[in-house]
């Protein structure tokens, strides 16, 4: 972590802080609090280097706001200042930590149920912060009874929502802030690439999240009904909405917009007496945007494996799945007095060239010698990779004398590769078959790859073809 990163930190929780003064609807409570979301975030992307900054944050804050101790600067002020600052950094430092590990350890599970172990260690740093934030309150104020019966609900809520707003924020800011790798992270933004890039859909879904938050509270400031704030639930629509179809950063920041908006709102409208409700509804569409972001994530991921079955990755040749889907078929629509043939060509050798020059020059002599041999196959022809450095060529409409010509052709054609320091000539044996009218394609490859083996041992750079 550079030394920015730490100064960032407690300006930040700072700022955060100071902010969440402003929102406060009541004393000393906010619709959300928003530096234990900076505090929860800190600790995910340091570590318990994050200790230092938050501490001295809410230390800094504890001394001199003396509207929450009520006392004067002295040891006893001090102490409690201490003890309560200490109650908010371990409950988010292990919040935090535990997130840390949880998502660094358990890559392999499903997203949903990581970000399912994100909200459960959330809540209950959450929990941890305001019951021991209250206890010592209470411990060193012994006045305020009252708020540790009535207070810790509302408190427990208003930091959760703090943390779930916040902590992923801290998460897009402070990632830039430290060398360290987060592969870890990474899930839940690598559907990006394949989601849009144009900012008018974004702002028109944004403004519908706004518009939407603005409506229902000037419903609710001019409706006397005690029912009329659950309509905040209808929020998770929109929001939803650019979950599902807008980039990680942005679903984020809509998030944020629509709860400071509401928090605000609150205020500004004068509807706090409702404020449980918006923050149980803020708490559930933060909750299920986190959800809906396994969605899109699965799509891009279904996308990755349909890719990866449809085109092979080093040569990006069609893989044996996409090669037999439409050999067969061709075989289907093809009438009795129709030939076909198929050829299976292994290069000769191919071993010693990993041997001698390494692994990355061998990738690289397949890649360019199945563009060269790409380019000698006509349209008609199909070819695939069927694995290492076995490949295959359909040849429609051609019998097996025919199919050898074509395969001599496709042999002779076969280049000497020019590397920096150093020349390697490719060579291929190859395996050539007309296939039956009516058999399954399995064996005819069989075919092909027992007349490859005669060819390996009639010594190499050769065709046999067999009927
Ligand atoms: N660089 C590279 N090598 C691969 C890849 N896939 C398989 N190989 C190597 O290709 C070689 C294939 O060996 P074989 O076909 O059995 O034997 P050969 O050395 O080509 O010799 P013959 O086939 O008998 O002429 C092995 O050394 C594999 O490690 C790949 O994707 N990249």
């Amino acid at each position: 972590m550079r030394l920015s990163g730490y100064a960032l930190l407690l300006i930040l929780w700072l700022g955060a802080f100071y902010a969440s003064i402003i929102m406060a609807y009541e004393e000393f409570i906010s619709l959300w609090y928003m530096p234990a979301g900076v505090a929860l975030g800190g600790f995910l992307i340091f570590g318990k280097r994050a200790f230092i900054p938050v501490f001295l944050g809410i230390f800094y804050v504890s001394l001199h706001f003396d509207k929450i101790w009520g006392i004067t600067f002295d040891p006893t002020h001090i102490a409690a200042a201490l003890l309560f600052s200490l109650a908010h950094t371990v409950s988010y430092g292990l919040g935090g930590l535990a997130a840390r590990y949880w998502l660094k350890h358990f890559t392999n599970l499903p997203i949903a149920l990581r970000i399912l172990g994100l909200l459960v260690l959330s809540a209950a740093a959450a929990l941890l912060a305001a019951l021991s934030g209250l206890s010592v309150w209470q411990f060193t104020t012994e006045t305020n009874d009252h708020i540790m019966k009535t207070g810790w609900f509302a408190w427990w809520l208003g930091d959760l929502i703090g943390v779930m707003v916040i902590a992923p924020v801290m998460c897009v800011i402070l990632t830039q802030f430290t060398d360290q790798n987060f592969a870890w992270l990474k899930d839940f933004s690598e559907h990006d690439e394949y989601l849009p890039k144009q900012l008018k859909p974004y702002l028109f879904k944004l403004s519908v999240v706004i518009a939407t938050v603005i409506g229902i509270l000037l419903f609710d400031r001019y409706i006397d009904h005690p029912g009329v704030a659950y309509f905040i639930f209808f929020v998770t629509i929109p929001q939803l909405w650019i979950v599902l179809t807008e980039r990680t950063s942005r679903s984020v920041l809509s998030l944020l917009l629509l709860t400071t908006i509401l928090a605000f709102g609150v205020s500004i409208f004068g509807v706090s007496n409702q404020s449980i409700t918006y923050q149980f509804a803020l708490y559930i569409t933060a909750a299920i945007s986190y959800f809906a972001l396994a969605v899109p994530a699965l799509v891009y991921r279904n996308e990755q494996l349909k890719n990866m079955a449809m085109a092979d990755l080093l040569t990006e040749l069609p893989t044996y799945w996409v090669f037999t889907t439409v050999v067969t078929q061709v075989m289907k629509s093809s009438l009795p007095n129709q030939n076909h043939s198929l050829a299976v060509f292994n290069l000769d050798n191919f071993g010693l060239i990993n041997q001698n020059y390494g692994h990355t020059i061998g990738d690289e002599a397949l890649r360019q010698t199945t563009t060269i041999i790409q380019q000698e196959l006509r349209d008609s022809e199909v070819i695939c990779r069927v694995e290492d450095d076995t490949f295959m060529v359909f040849m429609p409409n051609r019998d097996l004398q025919q199919a050898n010509g074509r395969a001599n052709q496709i042999r002779l054609s076969f280049p000497i590769l020019n590397f920096d320091d150093f020349v390697i000539p490719i060579r291929a044996s190859f395996g050539v078959t007309q296939v039956q009218f009516g058999e399954p394609i399995e064996d005819t490859i069989k075919r092909a790859k027992q007349a490859l083996n005669q060819a390996k041992n009639q010594g190499r750079n050769c065709v046999v073809a067999v009927e």
